[in-house]
Order: structure tokens, then C-alpha cells, then sequence
């Protein structure tokens, strides 16, 4: 079954789900703090100890440096991840404890030992679908690009495995290139659902802990005014900053390794070379430790770890268009090196199908929806080529690498294949049907979520379909030849479904009709977080109501499953026209 193999990777822990919390304090939740980063890494030699490092600089070697967050003003709990504390073992009391909300809002300064009071952020490297770029930096160098606003406080490890915890919005860094290394509520709540809304819809991801806002703190940034359909936001608006607490095994991204490689090629100094090493080292050890062994050379790893990645990569982008997912900016620096979505800022879920989907009007063609296997592999064409220094003098293992890199297109094919099987409940994929369905739905557009979870009803007629119909000329202009057209296709699939090479062709194998759509029910999503839920939910919490940001909560976290009425006759929709290339509901500019 594709879905198995699609949900490889941090599924949820069900038997944790079950055992009372083991975390109940801040204080417990030190004692597991364990910093492998910070104490196996080069630390940057120029960067002050204390962690008061804030103002833009150029960083020239080391793969961190220690900065403390800025605490947001009079922060007010916000959310936290039930779910994901329930994973942890932590007590959800403990997310609106005084201790917990200071240092999740930025405040480490009181962090009981063994954590540490101090925190950290990283350089990489910009690429964009596969182009170097240096001079987005103010030094035109590269060297003062990086985590600008993302400060990680904390790692950790919890029942066995080791987490990295990040705020996002924490504050200048000296990569903040100027910048007021904030983030406002509107962006921190997206980012916040939308995480553990990938997670429950089985596609890695970094997972969300808190969210805490500032009652008086406020920055501003460039929206639409009500109801604009300008491409680009027509005011400054002023916002209430949050940090957001995000986890992960690591925070590597791409881009981390880029900028080690690019010194290695440029010769910028004498340990380029090794730090590149170690970079990629403590990748296997904190994202591959299961699946690469420690005693291997560095070569042999290097070559397994290519090939692991490439395989989470290409499933984690099957993934994404199985749910509808465009994540928008797909850069080196927002592609996590272990495989997970990382970065949800100019991300949307799709609503009608359209291949070219793109919500970010900075994004450009390249990073669409049905686009996302190519810049998937433009990034890992960047991963390959910064790993390649390092096996210069073994030619085998280079030649092994090299193969895993020109394999990359043939892999992401396979797996899309799968993935279009999987959301058809088809064993196999059938190109001729596949390509009349994409045609169907890009000549007469249709919901995306919707059409796919009405198919998995197996319907005898186009009737339960209908529902995902939006009335667009093209099916207005003619609605008994669309009608014709959709029963066409809907007979040539139902006879695939029912033929035995679907069900089996002997009674062992045979899948009935029930489980059939109970399968297909896994694969595709009954609800998606569509934008035009999310804006009343951060406008309510702007004026200090979270009820919607909960419900969101509740609903999008179980997103397979058939809920009460209310709910679905809720979020079970058709996108209302009035939303329709809206800016802010239906594109936006800028995501922070
Ligand atoms: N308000 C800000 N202050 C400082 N740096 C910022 C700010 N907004 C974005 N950046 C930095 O600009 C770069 C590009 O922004 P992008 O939107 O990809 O990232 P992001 O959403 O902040 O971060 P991440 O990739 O960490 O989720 C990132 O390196 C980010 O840290
Ligand atoms: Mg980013």
C-alpha cells in the first residue's frame, strides 16, 4: 500500500499517546537537554560568548553562532500542539506555566541547568531552483545569510529521540541582514496549523510546540487592504509580533551544506574542507542515525546518505501533491536536509486543481504545484554537488554518488506514479486515464480535496462528484457535454477498480470495493487547510479571540476522518467566490 510507504517518517507514536506525562515542569524538561550541535560543531571565533550578538555582521567560518532570543513584550499563550506535547510526554499544563511561557517567548535567561542560557543560530547559502546567489547578504559576500530570525534554544532528547527546539520570530541574529528578526501573529499562526496539519496528513514536517504573542509589541509589514485584488499589498500594516516554537531532529537545511561546499570550492580558508565534513557528519547523526552505520567510512556514508535523501525527498514531494501542498519558495535554505517540509511561509494548499498553482506572487513558475519534483530536484542537484568534494579522492564512491544524482528524475517519477495510483486506488498507474482525468481538470476546474474524496467513495454516477464542481464558464457553457465527458472517464475508471487486476485475481488477493475505499479514505484527505479558514482565525486572535485558532486546531489534526455535521458543512467546502483572487485569501506577497 503507497500511503505505508509514503508515512515512512514520523508517524505518529501511538503507543506514547497512551502513557501518562513524564514532563510536567520546565525543570524536567531540562534535565534532558543535550547539545550535541554546539558541542561537536565549530563555533564562529568572532561571535560573542554572552550570546548578545544581534547586529548584522559578516560570519566567516564556524557552523554557529551562540545568540540569544529577544523575549517579546508581555507575551499571552496563544496554542500550544496538544498532540505533539502528548508525544513528548509533556503535561499540557506546563505550556502556560510562567517558567515555560517566558522562555518559549524568548526569555532563556532564567533556563534551568543543564540547559543552557544561551542560544544559537546558522549561516547557509541561497539557491534559488539551482542558481547560487551572494548578494542578497549586505555584504554581496554570502556571509551574513542565515537564520535571521530563527533562534534554536534548545536539544534535547525526549524518550529516545533527539529534538531540536527553534523559535521562529525570536529576534535579531547577525544574519537578521537588517532586519527586525520578528514574526507576526498572522504568520506565526499559519505556520503553527499548518505544521501539525502536514504531520497528521502523514507528510513530514517540523512539528509546532507553542505559540505566544506580545499584548504590546507590535512591527509592520506590507498587506492588502479588505477585499484588495492588487498582486502586491497596497499598505503598511502594524502587527502584533509571536514567536512560534517549532521541532525537529535537526534544523540542517541545504543551503548549511551549500555554504560549507562553496568554501571548499572558493578556498576561503584553511578548514573549509574540514568543517564542510563535519556539517554533513552531524547530519547522518542527527537526521540518518537509523539508517546509516556509524563504524561506515565517510565515503560509504556519504554515498548512503545521498541515496536516503533522495528517497525522502522525492516521497516528501509525492507526499505534498497528494495533499495539495505548494510549499511556495522551495529553496535550497527552506529544504531541510532530512527530508521534512521546513518553512511555511508563502506555503497554500491548493483549492481548484491547477498545475501552475503558486499563493506566492513572489514565487514565480518554478516553484508551483505541479512544478515541486523539478525544484526538488534542483535542490538536490545542490546537495550533491556540495557533498562531491568530499569523496575527490575516492573514485567509486564519487561514481556511486554521481549515479544517485542522474537517478533523481526516475526515482521522483516512480514515486508520483505510486502516489496517482494511490489517491486513484489503483495497484497500478495508468498514464492514458491519469492524463484524461488532468485534462478534465484543468479544462473544468474541480477541488482538488474534494473530487479526490468523493472518488473514494467509489460513486456510481458523476452525482457525488458534482460537488466539487466549481461553475466555471467552461462548464456552464456546455454542462451536458461535461457531464458526458466526466461519466466517460468515471465508467473507464470503475471498470479499472473493479477488474481483477485491481481486486485480485483470486480470492486472497482480492480487495472488495469497501476496502478499496477505506484505502483510498487514507490517502485522500476529507479536509485541507485552506487559506480562506486561517484569515478569520489570525484576525479573531488579533483581537485576542483564539476560539477559531483552536477549532482549526482540532479539525485540521484529524483531517482523514469523517467529523460531526457542523464540522464538515464548516470546512467540507467549495472555496466561496468572493474569496476568489482575493489578495491576502487567495496569493499573497510577503509571509513573514
Ligand atoms: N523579519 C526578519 N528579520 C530577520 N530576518 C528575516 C526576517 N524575515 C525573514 N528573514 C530571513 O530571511 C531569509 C529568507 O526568509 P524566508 O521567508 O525563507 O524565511 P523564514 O520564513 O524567516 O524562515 P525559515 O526558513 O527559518 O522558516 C531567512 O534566512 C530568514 O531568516
Ligand atoms: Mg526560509
Amino acid at each position: 500500500m503507497p500511503t505505508t510507504e509514503h508515512n515512512q517518517h514520523h508517524t505518529p507514536d501511538v503507543s506514547s499517546q497512551e502513557t501518562p506525562p513524564t514532563v510536567t515542569t520546565l525543570d524536567e524538561l531540562g534535565k534532558l537537554a543535550n547539545y550535541s550541535l554546539m558541542d561537536t560543531l565549530n563555533c564562529d571565533p568572532d561571535a560573542k560568548a554572552n550570546g548578545a550578538d544581534h547586529a548584522p555582521r559578516q560570519v566567516f567560518t564556524g557552523h554557529y553562532v551562540p545568540v540569544n532570543p529577544t523575549p517579546i513584550k508581555d507575551p499571552e499563550y496563544v496554542a500550544h500542539s496538544k498532540d505533539f506535547f502528548r508525544e513528548l510526554g509533556l503535561a499540557d499544563s506546563i505550556a502556560q506555566s510562567d517558567d515555560f511561557v517566558r522562555m518559549f517567548s524568548g526569555d532563556i535567561s532564567q533556563a534551568p541547568a543543564p540547559m543552557r542560557k544561551v542560544g544559537w543560530a546558522c549561516g547557509y547559502a541561497l539557491s534559488i531552483y539551482g542558481t547560487e546567489y551572494t548578494h542578497q547578504c549586505p555584504f554581496q559576500t554570502g556571509n551574513g545569510y542565515g537564520d535571521g530570525r530563527a533562534v534554536s534554544v534548545l536539544e534535547a532528547v525526549i524518550k529516545d529521540r533527539r529534538w531540536e527546539m527553534q523559535l521562529k520570530g525570536g529576534g535579531r541574529t547577525p544574519y537578521c541582514r537588517g532586519a527586525d528578526g520578528r514574526a507576526v501573529l498572522r504568520s506565526s499562526i499559519r505556520e503553527f496549523l499548518a505544521q501539525e496539519h502536514m504531520h497528521a496528513l502523514g507528510v513530514p514536517t517540523s512539528r509546532a510546540l507553542s505559540l505566544y504573542v506580545s499584548k504590546t509589541e507590535k512591527v509592520k509589514r506590507p498587506w492588502y487592504s479588505e477585499g484588495s485584488r492588487s498582486k502586491d499589498p497596497d499598505r503598511l500594516i502594524s502587527e502584533a509580533v509571536a514567536i512560534s516554537t517549532r521541532v525537529a531532529p535537526s534544523f540542517i537545511r541545504v543551503g548549511q551544506l551549500e555554504l560549507f561546499a562553496r568554501r571548499v570550492r572558493k578556498q576561503e580558508h584553511p578548514k573549509a574542507m574540514q568543517e564542510l565534513e563535519m556539517i554533513v557528519l552531524h547530519l547522518i547523526d542527527r537526521e540518518y542515525g537509523d539508517v546509516i552505520d556509524t563504524r561506515l567510512t565517510t565515503a560509504e556514508k556519504v554515498v548512503l546518505l545521498a541515496r536516503e535523501f533522495r528517497s525522502r525527498l522525492t516521497s516528501l514531494v509525492a507526499n505534498w501533491i497528494r495533499v495539495g501542498y505548494c510549499q511556495g519558495n522551495f529553496n535550497g535554505d527552506n529544504c531541510a536536509a532530512g527530508g521534512f517540509t521546513l518553512d511555511y511561509g508563502p506555503f497554500g494548499f491548493c483549492e481548484v486543481f491547477d498545475p501552475q498553482y503558486q499563493p506566492w506572487t513572489g514565487g514565480g513558475h518554478h516553484f508551483s504545484f505541479l512544478n515541486q519534483p523539478v525544484a526538488a530536484e534542483r535542490n538536490f542537484h545542490m546537495f550533491w554537488a556540495a557533498l562531491r568534494p568530499l569523496l575527490a579522492s575516492h573514485p567509486d564512491s564519487l561514481e556511486q554518488l554521481d549515479e544517485i544524482r542522474s537517478g533523481f528524475a526516475d526515482v521522483m517519477q516512480t514515486k508520483m506514479e505510486a502516489m496517482w495510483a494511490a489517491k486513484l486506488g489503483l495497484d497500478t498507474f495508468h498514464p492514458a486515464l491519469f492524463s484524461e482525468l488532468e485534462t478534465l481538470m484543468v479544462e473544468m476546474p474541480v477541488d482538488y480535496t474534494i473530487f479526490f474524496r468523493e472518488l473514494s467513495s467509489l460513486p456510481d454516477d458523476i452525482g457525488p462528484l458534482q460537488k466539487s464542481f466549481y461553475q466555471a464558464s467552461s462548464y456552464a457553457a456546455d454542462p451536458e457535454e461535461m457531464n458526458k465527458r466526466w461519466s466517460q472517464w468515471l465508467a473507464k475508471w470503475t471498470s479499472l477498480i473493479d477488474s481483477p487486476s485491481t481486486t485480485g485475481a483470486n480470492a486472497a488477493q482480492s480487495r472488495s470495493r469497501k476496502e478499496i475505499s477505506r484505502q483510498m479514505k487514507l490517502v485522500n484527505p476529507k479536509y485541507s487547510l485552506r487559506e480562506w479558514f486561517v484569515v478569520p482565525a489570525y484576525q479573531q486572535a488579533a483581537a485576542g479571540n483564539y476560539s477559531l485558532v483552536r477549532e482549526l486546531q482540532d479539525v485540521m489534526t484529524q483531517p482523514y476522518a469523517e467529523q460531526p455535521k457542523n464540522v464538515e458543512d464548516k470546512y467540507y467546502r467549495l472555496k466561496p467566490a468572493e474569496f476568489c483572487e482575493v489578495g491576502g485569501l487567495s496569493y499573497y506577497s510577503c509571509s513573514s
